[in-house]
């Protein structure tokens, strides 16, 4: 009998990538997009998991956003995500569905720890301004899973913390996109339109750890297949990290543009570093296979041809 697993955020860069890769035919996915079904409604969740009662459920949808829209909009990044994590969680739980997998994301770690971030210090400093909101949203529900799967061990509630990500279905136009799509689209608007320079944010020394998605979907159907070992909590990431000026290097390498780079230093940086750290990871027997160049090609031709289309 094949399994029934509702992917939220099906739509979306993480959702996408999952249904992309080749083992996803394993499950029958159900795949409701925000306006089928928009999660912020407690109600019409629950009467959708009530009705398809799913096996499994990967709770992949947000408001996510890079810097920038999360210092536009941070009630929206706070109540938006709030309310669909409480949402499908709660209702997961009234009808009794058993297993889920909630992504939560690094930025909820405090800021201004330079050593790479273990899972047992969450809540442990004071959080970075720049995405407070959806920091504390992505902490709530996590606790939440938390709670539900200590009050009954037969809940296996378990959450996944990525790192900054990009790749295919990313976002590009710079009011949302995080640091690479946002260079990808940079970097190519100025070599077609002869532009000497690029404008990196800041002074560029600060550092991010980019995984390609489709990494991280190879991680989620792995956690699918493996669900029994999987930890409670767990990072994933890929124990390395560049700066910001490493990114930019990287980009106009494989896009080939020749021209130089200014800083802004009057743009946001947020944390100076958040590097996660992967030895549960490596404990639970994966680890990502895509170098950044291989991950900004795939993105760069998915610019080209799909985006940009
Ligand atoms: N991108 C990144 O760098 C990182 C992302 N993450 C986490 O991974 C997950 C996916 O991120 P990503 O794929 O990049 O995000 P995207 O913005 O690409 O996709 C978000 C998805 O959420 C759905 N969604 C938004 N609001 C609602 C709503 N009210 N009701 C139903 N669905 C809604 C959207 O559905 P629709 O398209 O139908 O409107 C969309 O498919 C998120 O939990 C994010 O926090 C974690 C670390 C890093
Ligand atoms: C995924 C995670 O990550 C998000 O936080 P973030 O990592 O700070 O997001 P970012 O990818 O947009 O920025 C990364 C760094 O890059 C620098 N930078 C340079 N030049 C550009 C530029 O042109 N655009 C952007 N966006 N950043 C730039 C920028 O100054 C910053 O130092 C959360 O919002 C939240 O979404 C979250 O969960």
């Amino acid at each position: 009998m094949t399994e029934k697993v509702l992917l939220t955020g099906a739509r979306g860069m993480v959702g996408k990538n999952i249904l992309e890769h080749p083992s996803s035919t394993k499950w029958q996915f159900l795949t409701p997009s925000s306006t089928e079904l928009d999660l912020t409604i407690y109600a019409d969740v629950e009467a959708y998991i009530a009705l398809y009662q799913p096996d499994f459920i990967i709770h992949a949808a947000g408001r996510v956003g890079g810097i920038q829209a999360n210092i536009a909009a941070p009630v929206d990044f706070l109540i938006d995500n709030l309310d669909m994590g409480r949402n499908v969680v709660m209702a997961a739980q009234r009808n009794g569905v058993k297993r889920l997998i909630n992504l939560s994301s690094s930025c909820m770690y405090p800021r201004n720890i330079s050593t790479p971030l273990t899972e047992d210090m969450i809540l442990t400093g004071e959080l970075e301004p720049t995405n407070e909101g959806y920091a504390l949203a992505k902490i709530a529900t996590m606790r939440l899973c938390q709670y539900i799967a200590k009050q009954d061990a037969s809940f296996q509630y378990k959450t996944l913390i990525p790192c900054n990500l990009y790749g295919r279905h990313d976002k590009f136009l710079p009011q949302h996109s995080h640091l690479i799509p946002a260079i990808i689209h940079k970097t190519y608007q100025a070599m077609i339109n002869n532009e000497p320079q690029v404008e990196i944010w800041g002074d560029g020394t600060a550092r991010r750890e980019f995984m390609y998605a489709g990494d991280l979907a190879s991680a989620v159907i792995r956690a699918l297949e493996h669900f029994d070992t999987l930890p409670n909590l767990m990072n994933v990431g890929l124990g390395q990290d560049y700066t910001i000026n490493e990114y930019y290097q990287a980009v106009a390498a494989v896009i080939g543009y020749q021209g130089s780079f200014t800083h802004n230093l009057s743009k946001p940086v947020g944390m100076a570093r958040k590097l996660v750290d992967v030895q549960q990871q490596s404990l639970w027997g994966w680890s990502a296979n895509n170098s950044l160049t291989d991950g900004i090609k795939q993105s760069y031709e998915f610019y080209l041809k799909e985006y940009l289309q």
